[in-house]
């Protein structure tokens, strides 16, 4: 019966929130990149210093207690808004944040001494508006992160949180008392807002996770030199094009870098790296819209065409190979060099054909073009070879 009484759940309430806000400052100072966890666990361990001196204020000055302990709740709730923008990677409105700190201790002050406790519990709820509503506006102001589940519930607890506030500056209104946690209904407020509070540091904590999640999983599928698709998301983007794309047509293509040994062993590592690099910003520029392309290891490229022609898949081919021979590479102190590919092209003919099967046919063709002399584009049927313009 005890533990259902409102006062005690919201101690322990906020006993989880002093636990989950240590926890948040231990992981921010343990993976340091992400310091949007050290504003949070300051900004909670700020909060929960606040509620317990505003507690204690009656064992030391009671004014000065309740301003160091309103100035620590408004420095937290800043601390949580500064969190939320440096999550979003903006600059920190270092300023701004000041300012309202102190412009928010500064009025309260005055309230306390030319106003009554329910003026600055109303002035209380107004200034945690204001910090939730720029805290929102950081949250979803990117159209990109608007549209996400996971934001979208941060932003909906938010939201809760900011109508809990509303509620308690209303019912303040209509029934001003000496003591905010003494009027009806505001106890539960507060441990309803309590509550808010805990799933509102648990859905950002969750926000972190799921980013360094994607940030692990974009890790695991880039060619780190290129930053194009490594073989395996390669391989995985084109099965799966293939599989719900069955009834378009795809072309293929299957490059390699002629003699790419003589290029590192004749200007060095660093230069075979640039041409590398190079190649796949041409492969950016000339592959139209919607194909998928990746690095399949060493000096060997591929791209898979979706829905296209055999003529246009060869003028694609064609085009990249003609301006990588066309673009000399040149880097600072070094004689410029030429670099050229060999294309081996495949087009699929039927729905059954595999990427595997795609493949070994485009691969057939890059043996040929390799065969008759490199620097040119073969197609695997019919097999037909146009020698290098130069
Ligand atoms: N700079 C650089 N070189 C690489 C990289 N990966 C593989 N290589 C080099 O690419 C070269 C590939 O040589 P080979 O497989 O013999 O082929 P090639 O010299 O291009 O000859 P062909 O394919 O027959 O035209 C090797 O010297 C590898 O060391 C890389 O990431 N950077």
């Amino acid at each position: 019966m005890q533990l259902l009484d409102p006062f005690t759940l919201y101690f322990l309430l906020m006993a989880t929130l002093l636990l989950l806000s240590l926890l948040l400052l231990l992981m921010g100072l343990v993976h340091r990149q992400e310091r949007s966890l050290r504003f949070w666990g300051i900004s909670g361990l700020l909060g929960v210093g606040g509620v317990l001196l505003l507690l204690a204020r009656e064992l030391l000055s009671p004014w000065l207690g309740v301003i160091a302990a309103n100035s620590l709740l408004f420095a937290s709730l800043a601390g949580c808004w500064l969190g939320i923008v440096e999550f979003q990677q903006r600059p920190l409105p270092w300023r701004q944040a000041w300012a309202l700190w102190g412009g928010c201790s500064l009025l309260w002050v005055l309230l306390l001494f030319y106003g009554d406790t329910a003026l600055r519990s109303q002035l209380y709820g107004l200034i945690y508006l204001l910090f939730a509503a720029l805290a929102l506006y950081q949250l979803l102001c990117d159209p990109a992160h608007r549209r996400r589940g996971s934001y979208r519930l941060v932003g909906g607890i938010i939201l809760l949180l900011m109508l809990s506030y509303s509620y308690r500056t209303y019912h303040m209104l209509l029934h001003p008392v000496l003591n905010p946690l003494r009027n009806t209904g505001l106890p539960l407020q507060q441990l309803l807002a309590s509550l808010l509070e805990f799933a509102k540091t648990l859905g950002l904590l969750y926000l972190v996770f799921e980013r360094m999640q994607q940030g692990l999983q974009q890790l695991a599928m880039l060619d780190a030199l290129t930053g194009l698709h490594n073989r395996r998301a390669f391989e995985q983007q084109a099965t799966a094009t293939l599989l719900h794309d069955g009834h378009h047509r795809h072309a293929l293509l299957v490059m390699d870098l002629d003699l790419f040994k003589r290029i590192n062993d004749g200007h060095g590592h660093q230069a075979g790296d640039a041409a590398l690099q190079h190649f796949a910003s041409l492969l950016a520029a000339q592959l139209p819209a919607g194909s998928i392309s990746g690095r399949l290891g060493g000096e060997e490229f591929v791209a898979l065409l979706r829905d296209t022609s055999s003529s246009q898949a060869w003028q694609v081919a064609e085009a990249i190979r003609s301006q990588l021979a066309a673009n000399w590479i040149g880097l600072p102190d070094k004689p410029a060099f030429q670099v050229t590919t060999s294309i081996g092209l495949a087009m699929r003919h039927h729905r059954q054909q595999t990427l595997a099967a795609l493949y070994h046919d485009a691969d057939m063709a890059l043996y040929d073009a390799k065969q008759r002399g490199r620097n040119q584009v073969c197609s695997s049927r019919p097999l037909v070879a146009v020698p290098a313009a130069e």
